[in-house]
């Protein structure tokens, strides 16, 4: 296996001739054409450059004399330092007497060549080398005049903006650059930042010590301003004789005339292919050349070229128009018997594609080299050994690897660039595009838009059978929107989120919307409808949230955003009564459908819209249930709710809601699933609409009613489910109707009027008819217990205990399992000796909470129905709620089971004495005829 890296290019086309005929492979010749053309182009040298000098040829070598102060010591001396600084001038941004001193583009001081002497004679032979090294370095083969021009010193502070050397009159005549000795003295920041055509270096005199610098005159170059120390240099004006060409920087281009001919054949030869053959519609016209030089994978991008490489791709650069991103790209390639690109970028360096799967073919016939093996040279980077493994030998892997440009024709590039399209090859040049886009230097925002949008089609689009071709990833289609929005394209965000607005993405378009609509930049009218019909297919229950995102209550909004709000309740208002009728609504419908009514304050909203459908649908309960607690809120913050006239309306919802509701049909949502999945993911009609409510909110219509003193409705409600308790479904018992308990004998027990008065038999009845429902449909059924939970009593002492015949009661119970003492520690104490004789067939635990800690003992043992449930009878009494609401007595009993084994009866018989119980229980109580 191989892994190699490739470096592509696009090649901008003039007209080439048609000729359908001639379909077939790239002539032979063309291709060795270009890959000659490629070779041969060679540069013939930098723009600018850095190089070391030895520390011997300063010191005495320099013999430095300076005017006003004397032989200069190496190394230099802060005093001497000093010294020189009073010697010098500011130094003027510009040439000649009249330039100006500006401290703020240039700040240095500067002693002229004529105040300086070098009386040793070693000095020259340092300044030939040091000119050397620039012939070698910029590229230049005549005679060079290095004329000294300044002597710099840089203190903490000092800089020098970004500037050329080039003048309109010329220091001297011929020249071309400047060269800079730093002399051997310890500082910090003061590095030359060089650029030229989009590249640039760092030339660190504060690490390179003493160096020699060069650069052409039409380089740009700055000084960083020096952190500590001081930066003392040389300056000298570089020039060749006045009767040759200048060299200058621009003229480094490498010749790439051949180049361009050899281009244009195989354009031509393109162009032959008829748009209309398999083999045009199939192939993607693209020429791979192999780099020179290794590339680390990260550092890849044209500005890291080494010389040549970047000569024959800046070919390719400056011919190119500006005809829209991804014009041109490197190529980064892995092969594995068969081949991958490992990394597609840009010339900047951006990720266009990653982990792209390539054909053999396709590299061997598009590879333009002189080789058969596209890797021969190329050294392998990677080994993987495996040792003996059974009969299967032992295995070596090497994984080669190397840089190489891809050219593509202009008018291919998109297609090249989306091949075989998968879900993260989308994201991924999506992101690329996008990126275009919101770069507000790019001049490519505009064709990035229309590439974008192409491609989102491609990829997000459904089809005809609502499947799309590729995953949206939230964060790439944020990306695409906010681009999009950027370059004001409107229509590719309403596109977007049509086809790929899903819940997670519709969220945080909210919030995009949301904050760029607040910095004024966007225009909320333009995305409106596109977001308002992706909520459309959404529930309603969710658009509160969406809500809440566009206008979180209480923070900054602006008229547009309000306007969009208002537009949402509105719509959600005008479905209200159709959703109702579809009986699709649930509970968290209502409550989040309120909570926008409630957040927009509007009750002439409320009270015409809304109020005659909630009326209208109140057998609908969890719907309005949700919505009652909501408005259950309005009644008391609200500014724009009237408290009494709101009161009013909850109490008469409330009310129809009671008389109308039929609890057996409620369900839950875990209840639902469960069946579901017994179903096998088949919905059967009646779960579709059926009533599913959670257990806090049926608590809650009990609550507000307790809260506001509402007798009546109190006990119709009582009387209700004690009526329906017998017919609840088995599996409601659970989910619903237990935890219901546990809300209600919760907030009764808790409430203030606890302790003084007792709870109304109404709460007991419905408790207990509800607990008789419960274990005649989970236990009636099975038959008597075979492992009783029967244990010994415990012989007390005592003739006063008070706790001990509790216990005892407990011990010799069948059923019960668990039992909680809640009292003082000398009695805990008393009680955990006594049960020392049972050794392991009971546990003990404290309870924290209270007055004093808890007792709890458990029996060990025991896994019918029967114990289970009494298990959870127990649990429901955590509190020592359940004995306050039903009375010990009938605790015991309910705990016993004994109403289950009634005469040997079959579950339809307990049933019906069941609901004989309650009744009879009902007119006891003083509720009959309720
Ligand atoms: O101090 C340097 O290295 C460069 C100075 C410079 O750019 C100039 O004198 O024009
Ligand atoms: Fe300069």
């Amino acid at each position: 296996m191989n892994v190699s890296e490739l470096l592509v290019n696009s090649v901008p086309e003039t007209g080439a001739a048609s000729n359908p005929g001639n379909a077939g492979a790239i002539p032979r010749g063309v291709m060795v054409d270009i890959r000659k053309a490629l070779d041969d182009i060679q540069t013939p040298g930098s723009f600018s450059a850095i190089g070391g000098l030895a520390e011997h040829r300063f010191a005495d070598r320099l013999g430095l004399h300076v005017e006003g102060v004397g032989d200069i010591a190496m190394p230099l001396q802060e005093e001497q330092a000093r010294q020189l600084i009073a010697q010098c001038r500011q130094a003027p941004y510009g040439k000649g007497s009249e330039a100006p001193v500006d401290t703020s583009v240039r700040n240095t001081w500067e002693l002229d060549a004529s105040q300086l002497e070098f009386r040793s004679a070693a000095w020259a032979k340092t300044l030939d080398h040091c000119v050397e090294f620039t012939a070698k370095s910029l590229g230049i083969s005549s005679p060079i005049v290095a004329e000294l021009y300044k002597m710099l010193i840089y203190e903490k502070g000092a800089m020098f903006k970004a500037h050329t050397d080039n003048t309109s009159t010329e220091k001297i005549p011929g020249m071309f650059g400047t060269l800079v000795i730093c002399l051997p003295l310890p500082h910090t920041g003061g590095d030359l930042v060089v650029r030229h055509r989009g590249l640039q270096k760092t030339l660190q005199t504060s690490v390179t010590q003493p160096s020699v610098l060069c650069w052409y005159s039409d380089v740009h170059h700055e000084v960083l301003p020096v952190t500590s120390g001081y930066r003392w240099v040389l300056t000298y004006n570089l020039a060749i004789s006045p009767d040759l060409v200048r060299p200058t920087a621009a003229l480094l281009q490498p010749d790439t005339g051949k180049l361009q001919q050899s281009l244009g054949r195989w354009l031509e030869h393109v162009g032959t292919q008829s748009e209309e053959s398999e083999k045009a519609k199939r192939d993607v016209p693209h020429l791979y050349y192999l780099l020179a030089h290794e590339y680390s994978e990260a550092s890849i991008a044209l500005r890291a070229l080494k010389t040549t490489d970047l000569a024959r791709l800046q070919h390719d650069e400056d011919d190119e128009d500006e005809d829209g991103p991804g014009a041109r790209h490197e190529l980064d390639h892995v092969y594995e018997t068969s081949v991958s690109i490992k990394k597609l970028v840009d010339l900047d360096g951006s990720l266009l594609r990653s982990a792209l799967d390539i054909d053999d073919h396709d590299l061997l016939d598009n590879l333009i080299s002189d080789c058969v093996d596209p890797l021969k040279g190329v050294d392998d980077r990677n080994e993987e050994y495996q040792g003996y493994m059974g009969n299967s030998g032992s295995t070596a892997t090497h994984w080669y690897r190397t840089a190489a440009t891809v050219l593509v024709p202009r008018s291919s590039t998109e297609k090249f660039l989306t091949r075989d399209l998968d879900s993260r090859g989308a994201q991924s040049m999506l992101r690329y595009y996008a990126a275009k886009c919101l770069d507000p230097k790019s001049a490519q925002r505009q064709p990035a838009e229309e590439y974008m949008h192409r491609l989102a089609s491609r990829a997000w689009e459904p089809d005809s059978r609502g499947w799309s071709k590729c995953s949206p990833d939230v964060g790439t289609v944020i990306e695409v929107l906010k681009a999009a929005i950027a370059s004001g394209g409107y229509d590719l965000f309403n596109n977007v989120v049509a086809w790929a607005g899903t819940d997670a993405v519709l969220a945080r378009t909210f919030t995009l919307v949301r904050n760029l609509a607040l910095a004024g930049r966007l225009d909320v009218s333009e995305v409106k409808k596109s977001m308002l019909d992706s909520l459309s297919k959404r529930h309603v229950a969710n658009w509160s949230d969406y809500l809440e995102l566009l206008c979180p209550s209480e923070k900054e909004s602006s008229a547009d955003l309000d306007e969009m709000a208002a537009e949402i309740v509105n719509q959600a208002v005008k479905r209200l009564e159709g959703d109702l009728k579809s009986g699709i609504l649930q509970e968290n419908d209502g409550f989040a459908f309120m909570l926008m009514i409630q957040r927009r304050q509007d009750y002439d909203l409320f009270k015409t819209c809304v109020l005659p459908d909630l009326e209208a649908s109140t057998s609908t309960a969890p719907f309005v249930l949700g919505a009652l607690q909501v408005l259950d809120t309005c009644t008391s913050d609200s500014k724009s709710f009237p408290q009494a006239e709101t009161l009013e309306i909850v109490k008469s919802l409330s009310k129809s809601v009671i008389s109308t509701m039929d609890i057996t049909k409620l369900r839950t949502k875990q209840t639902l699933q469960a069946e579901e999945r017994r179903t096998h993911g088949h919905k059967t009609p009646p779960t579709q609409l059926a009533q599913v409510i959670d257990p806090a909110t049926l608590a809650e219509l009990f609550q507000i009613s307790f809260e506001h003193a509402w007798d009546d409705l109190l006990m119709a409600l009582s009387l209700k489910i004690a009526a329906q308790a017998p017919s609840i479904l088995a599996s409601e018992f659970n989910f619903l109707w237990i935890p219901f308990l546990e809300h209600l004998i919760g907030f009764l027990h808790s409430s203030p009027t606890t302790t003084t008065t007792p709870p109304s038999p109404r709460y007991k009845q419905l408790t207990l008819s509800l607990l008789e429902s419960y274990l005649t449909s989970s236990v009636g059924r099975e038959p008597a217990p075979s492992a009783s939970l029967t244990l010994p009593a415990v012989h007390c002492s005592s003739g006063a205990c008070s706790d001990c015949p509790g216990l005892n009661g407990f011990l010799e119970s069948p059923d019960r399992r668990t039992a909680r003492f809640q009292v003082g520690k000398a009695r805990r104490t008393h009680l955990q000796r006594v049960l020392g004789s049972l050794g392991g067939m009971v546990t003990l635990a404290t309870e924290q909470g209270g007055r004093s800690e808890t007792l709890v003992v458990t029996k060990v043992g025991g896994k019918s129905q029967r114990h289970r449930r009494a298990t959870r009878l127990e649990d429901l009494d955590e509190e020592g709620g359940l004995r306050w609401v039903i009375g010990e007595e009938e605790y015991e009993r309910i705990l016993g089971m004994g109403f289950l084994r009634r005469g040997g009866e079959v579950l339809g018989a307990a049933v019906t004495a069941g609901v004989a119980g309650v009744k009879r229980s009902a007119e006891e109580a003083g509720m009959g005829g309720y």
